[in-house]
């Protein structure tokens, strides 16, 4: 089953002096359920914007999106807001917890949005922390968690009402690399044991080498596609590295 299309999708921005920024240029892919897909590219060559663009937050200049069989640009805003909660799952990198809450009512929020929360719903955001091993932190509030305690649980909050795709912008951006590793394998497990469909941007090859396919972005183009197949991720590491001294040789 496929989750995410895009197709020939493309982003200019206009400046207000005039000039024309082309971040996105004729992008297309698909998702089917259950991948753990990378998206990687240097500074500036439009990582943001595809993901803004998946998750419509912002809308393209030309082609579309289909996302859960829905195109989002026939959408209006409030469809459009119902479609991202009720489908997405977002983990970026500064966490975005609320801090006057605690562990278990930042959990509990994506649930309570539209209703008041009823039993059965806070008995799914306890399975969830135990199952990211936050049973224990519930009563907490985010500043008496670590960075990679934090992490994991905007990454509960992310998946509490079971998206269909879980987008991550650089979810380990702020954490030092043993924390990342955690974070990293708390991922894979989500995508090996719960069947989890994940878009991760991020533009550290390590990070890349968790997951099971990874586009490559260059000024706005797609211009490579790796794929792990049977290798291992130390294996994969090393091919990515050298897809992308390829492409600096090529730059
Ligand atoms: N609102 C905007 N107006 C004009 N140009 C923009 C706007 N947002 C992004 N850009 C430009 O579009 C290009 C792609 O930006 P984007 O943020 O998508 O890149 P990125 O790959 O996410 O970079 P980074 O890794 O630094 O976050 C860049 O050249 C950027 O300067």
């Amino acid at each position: 089953m496929e989750i995410l299309r895009v197709e020939h999708l493309q982003k200019v921005y206009q400046s207000r002096g005039g000039a024309a920024h082309l971040a996105l240029d004729d992008v297309s892919f698909a998702v089917e359920a259950g991948t753990f897909l990378a998206v990687m590219g240097p500074s500036g060559s439009g990582k943001t914007t595809l993901l803004n663009l998946v998750a419509g937050l912002d809308r393209p200049t030309g082609g579309s999106v289909i996302l859960a069989d829905q195109r989002l640009d026939r959408l209006s805003e409030e469809q459009l807001a119902r479609v991202r909660r009720r489908y997405l799952g977002f983990v970026f990198q500064d966490f975005h917890l609320l801090d006057p809450l605690t562990v278990e009512e930042n959990v509990l929020l994506p649930l309570t949005l539209e209703r008041a929360a009823r039993e059965p719903e806070i008995a799914r955001v306890r399975e969830v922390l135990a199952r990211l091993g936050l049973a224990d932190k519930r009563d907490r509030f985010p500043f008496e968690l670590s960075g990679g305690e934090q992490q994991r649980v905007a990454i509960a909050r992310a998946i509490v009402h079971r998206p269909a795709l879980l987008l991550a912008d650089e979810p380990t951006g702020n954490l030092d690399s043993a924390t990342s590793r955690i974070i990293l394998e708390t991922f894979a497990d989500l995508h090996r044991a719960d069947g989890a469909t994940m878009l991760m941007v991020t533009h550290d090859p390590f990070a890349a080498s968790y997951a099971e396919r990874i586009l490559m972005l260059k000024d706005g183009r797609l211009y490579a596609e790796l794929l792990r197949g049977a290798d291992d991720r130390p294996a994969f590491y090393q091919r990515i590295i050298d897809a992308l001294s390829a492409l600096e040789v090529a730059a």
